[in-house]
């Protein structure tokens, strides 16, 4: 049970926008879909969600080609953000078409997470705000039933509290039905703490794909103290250097084994503390400085 996304391209006008893109998407995660503004996040959803056809490459879901079998996009949900007919319709005319197109729609549920969210189901789309037409966006998608959702910059010009609150819906449904998100966005820390999986697009391809979860099961983050300048061997030798504040060294221990630990130990620091590990940091010892990953953003 998965989605295989096999070297999937797609050229628009004659130019490639995304090219050769390859990943698996299997259930109960949360996987982040990172690039700059422009990089093809929309367009690599598009294809997957057919409202493009792929120049080249395959797409199964749950081990059926949707090529030759299109009803299998029923186990995928993806509302486009920018291309949509909501913004005349009310709450109710939108969900009643939704649950035409998805066979385990839940209008009830619906209509009881609208009255959660304080949304009224009589009110139109146009009348929300950007928060709430978000939050709409992703009720819709918790309620159709689907196994796999996409969900496109959910976070973006959001306030604090709308994006714990969207964080909560997405984190409680993963925790009662075995559902799975892909997530863009053009911001590492807003997909902090929240995926399990990072993909990377950069310049129309894929360029990195991490679990985050086997990548933290053996590396670390330490803080260390030193009592003089002098940088251990033993960091220089295994670690990578994220920040320094002052004479506190932040750094990243890719293998961190009990052999290490006993050596860096005997380096008599006189500071040794883990701190958590974020996607940034995983993105700048990976890929180099975030910001020159990012395009300097
Ligand atoms: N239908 C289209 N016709 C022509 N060019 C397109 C079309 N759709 C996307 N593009 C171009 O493809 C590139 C990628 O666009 P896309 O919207 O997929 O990027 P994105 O990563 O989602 O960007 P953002 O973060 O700004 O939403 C952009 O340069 C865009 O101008």
């Amino acid at each position: 049970m998965s989605i295989q996304v096999e070297n999937i391209s797609k050229t628009i006008d004659g130019r490639p926008i995304i090219q050769d893109i390859s990943f698996e998407w299997r259930p109960q995660r949360i996987i982040g879909l990172v690039g700059r503004n422009g990089a093809g996040k929309t367009t690599l959803f598009r294809t997957l969600a057919n409202h493009y056809l792929p120049t080249s490459g395959t797409l199964s879901i749950d081990g059926v080609d949707v090529q030759t079998t299109p009803v299998a996009r029923q186990k995928l949900f993806y509302v486009d953000t920018q291309n949509n007919f909501f913004d005349g319709q009310t709450l109710a005319q939108i969900s009643a078409l939704y649950a035409e197109g998805y066979p385990k729609f839940d209008t009830d549920r619906l209509k009881q997470l609208l009255a959660e969210e304080q949304l009224p189901f009589k009110s139109r789309y146009r009348q929300l705000s950007k928060g709430q037409r978000m939050l709409f966006q992703i009720l819709l998608a918790l309620v159709s039933g689907t196994a796999y959702i996409i969900l496109d910059e959910p976070f973006d010009g959001l306030d604090i509290l709308v994006r714990e609150r969207i964080v909560g819906r997405i984190v409680n449904e993963i925790a009662e039905r075995p559902t799975s998100f892909l997530i863009s966005s053009h911001n590492l820390e807003e997909l902090d703490g929240l995926c399990d999986q990072v993909l990377f697009i950069k310049d129309d391809r894929l360029v990195a794909n991490y679990d985050l979860e086997n990548l933290r099961a053996t590396a670390k983050k330490l803080q260390l103290v030193f009592p003089d300048k002098h940088v251990p061997a033993v960091v220089k030798d295994h670690g990578k250097l994220i920040k320094v504040y002052g004479r506190v060294l932040e750094v990243y221990f890719d293998h961190y084994t009990p052999e290490l630990e006993a050596e860096l130990k005997a380096a008599q620091p006189v500071m040794m503390a883990p701190c958590p590990l974020t996607i940034s940091d995983v993105f700048r010892v990976k890929l180099g400085d975030q910001r020159a990953v990012m395009g300097g953003e």
